[in-house]
């Protein structure tokens, strides 16, 4: 396991103090102004181990497939510090703003594949994540020797396996890079990627890591990062049943729950994630950040997981219940901490 820490700084910062620590496959063209277009080079021979002559660089031209909630803001940072981006969504109207921004569009994960060196992938779940790598005019379409498919989606082991040998297969190297940190963090350039897979395109694609996160741990063989995100939202999920419980509490006995967020906020069980989302929770608003209807997807894979290997999971289990019913109450698309609705009264219409 290796993990690295961007240190806090500007962007411009960033990129001279990390780049010249890149492969010498992985260059960067001298900067004039900051941000300017292809910043980043890269050699068409970018995974071999040669190293390269400068007339061989060419701009490393960065794939983006998937542009929700996460994925948009991500490539918006790799657009702003000045890569050569395109991009792709099913909805076509979601890549307009990336456009405005400089973004080049293609019609297909195959298009974009072919034309970049690099493409990373931030889709909705095991299901869209497969169809996107390797459905019809799918991604692997467009790979070959010399190119980089990173996914960085929560996915279970099983899938990011299929995937990364479907890639592998194209002669091209995988990485599987889930991400942990929401919106926010994505916007500010503030991710935790959980890498594993090809080390070589890790190191490859470091600068670009560093472009949209703060920290990236190497993990070794795939599946292990897939399993560590899985670990992660699990409990993130048995935390916010377990918070959504004891604001419901708190009032049924006359507390004021907004000063239980205040209590907590000072306690060794203080989290970023209490603070951030109690005050809403209170009034009952919850803002999309990460949708309930992903959180319930990846208590699920997580319970997967525990089961592949005989971990017993109750805690988790009884979540994933207060999650289903959430969802079945119609609230798929609100931010996972509506969870509490699913705590609270329905009224029932008599037959
Ligand atoms: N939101 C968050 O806080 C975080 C989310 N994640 C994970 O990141 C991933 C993306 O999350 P997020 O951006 O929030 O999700 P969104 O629901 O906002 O975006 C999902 C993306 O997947 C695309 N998609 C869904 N189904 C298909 C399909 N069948 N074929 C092609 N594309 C498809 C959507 O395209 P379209 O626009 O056409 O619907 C969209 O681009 C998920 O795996 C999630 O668990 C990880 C960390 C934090
Ligand atoms: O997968 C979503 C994670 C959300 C977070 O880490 O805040």
């Amino acid at each position: 396991m290796s993990v690295v820490v961007k240190p806090s700084t500007t962007m411009a910062i960033l990129c001279s103090t990390f780049l010249p620590q890149v492969p010498n496959h992985f260059r960067r063209n001298p900067i004039s102004s900051f941000p300017s277009k292809s910043i980043f080079s890269i050699s068409p021979k970018a995974f071999s181990s040669n190293a390269i002559s400068k007339e061989d660089e060419a701009p490393a031209r960065v794939g983006f497939l998937g542009l929700g909630i996460m994925g948009s803001p991500m490539a918006q940072n790799l657009i702003k510090a000045g890569c050569d981006v395109i991009v792709w969504n099913r909805t076509k109207s979601k890549c307009d703003p990336l456009i405005s921004l400089g973004a080049n569009y293609k019609q297909s994960p195959e298009e974009v594949t072919s034309s970049c060196d690099i493409t990373f992938a931030m889709l909705a779940d095991p299901e869209s994540a497969v169809e996107v790598a390797l459905g019809k005019s799918g991604a692997a379409n467009g790979l070959s020797p010399g190119k980089g498919y990173v996914d960085v989606s929560t996915v279970d082991g099983v899938t990011s396996k299929l995937i990364g040998k479907q890639v592998k297969a194209t002669g091209a190297l995988f990485l599987e890079a889930p991400v942990s940190g929401s919106k926010k963090p994505a916007e500010d350039g503030q991710l935790i990627f959980l890498t594993a897979g090809d080390k070589a395109l890790y190191e490859t694609v470091a600068p670009f890591l560093d472009i949209m996160g703060k920290t990236r741990f190497f993990l070794g063989d795939i599946g292990n990062g897939a399993a560590m995100k899985l670990v992660v939202n699990m409990i993130m999920g048995s935390m916010m049943a377990s918070f959504s419980e004891g604001l419901l509490l708190s009032e049924k006995v006359g507390l004021d729950p907004s000063v239980l967020v205040e209590v907590v906020s000072q306690g060794a069980i203080s989290a970023p994630m209490f603070s951030m989302k109690g005050p809403s929770m209170v009034q009952a608003m919850y803002p999309t950040a990460f949708p309930l209807k992903h959180q319930q997807k990846d208590m699920r894979l997580a319970l997967g997981l525990a089961e592949s290997v005989s971990q017993p999971t109750p805690i988790a289990a009884a979540a994933n219940e207060l999650y289903k019913v959430a969802k079945s109450h119609g609230l798929s698309d609100q931010d996972f901490s509506a969870v509490m609705e699913a705590l609270k009264p329905r009224l029932q219409t008599p037959n």
